[in-house]
């Protein structure tokens, strides 16, 4: 998997190389390439904004840098393969089922914006071109896309096979398909007595049918307690 970053701060990027995902970069999972998005332009401040059509406040990103980037980092032909990623207040919302489809694109391309955003042409154009991913963190504001586009790839780049060293714990991981859509239950692990505070003692039992059985009820209860708009999602394991 190649992953390309256009950004203003391409620096913000520099984290992938000490992080899992910089391992993975060592093993030859991933290629990373971070760039700078001022230098496709051609003048002396390497102006990458201008005023808003229509007023407004605030500066949008100029459609001519990221065409000529696009360009030269992806080329001129036409690629569904290719996936090309705007992070944005408006996107929709990411989650792990995208995270889980992105994980087996050879190629995907994170763009970042910063000002306002970025002028709607180069989003269309990439559509013209390839797979366009408009998407959203969450429900608050960021100054640009550069945050996004290192969850996203950390949520992306961990779900390609040979990345984890126990893929089987993937499947028992909030969100995952395997967890019915339901959030993880409390974990624990030695001592089993700290600061007064015990480790519940079904999971010292060695019964693993009431292990199961406590574990799916925390489940339950954490999810009808903190994420009710996922109990009643056709994947919860609630109804
Ligand atoms: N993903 C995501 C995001 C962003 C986000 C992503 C890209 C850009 C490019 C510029 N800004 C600043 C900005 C601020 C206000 C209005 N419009 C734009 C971005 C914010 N904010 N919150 C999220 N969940």
């Amino acid at each position: 998997m190649r992953l390309d970053y256009l950004s203003i701060f391409p620096a913000y990027f520099d984290v992938l190389d000490i992080s899992l995902v910089g391992k993975a970069a060592i093993n030859g999972l991933v290629e990373i390439h971070a760039h700078d998005l001022r230098d496709w332009t051609h003048d002396r401040h390497r102006t990458v904004d201008d005023t808003p059509c229509g007023g407004g406040a605030g500066m949008v990103m100029k459609p001519d840098p990221w065409g000529e980037a696009f360009d030269e980092i992806i080329g001129t032909e036409s690629d569904p393969s290719v996936h090309v990623i705007f992070p944005a207040p408006s996107g929709t919302p990411f989650t792990q089922s995208a995270a889980a489809e992105l994980s087996s694109a050879q190629r995907i391309v994170f763009c970042c914006g910063r000002y306002e955003g970025i002028d709607h042409r180069v989003i269309d154009y990439a559509r013209s071109m390839w797979t366009v991913h408009e998407v959203s963190l969450g429900d608050y504001v960021l100054n640009g896309g550069e945050v996004a586009a290192l969850a996203i790839t950390e949520a992306v780049v961990r779900l390609v096979p040979g990345f984890m060293g126990n893929p089987e714990s993937l499947a028992e991981e909030s969100f995952s398909a395997g967890q019915d859509g339901l959030l993880e239950y409390p974990l624990f692990t030695r001592p089993v007595s700290w600061r007064g505070l015990d480790v519940p003692e079904v999971l010292m039992s060695g019964h693993h049918g009431r292990i199961a059985s406590w574990r799916r009820d925390e489940s339950v209860r954490l999810t009808r307690e903190r994420r009710p708009d996922l109990t009643d999602s056709d994947s919860s394991g609630i109804h």
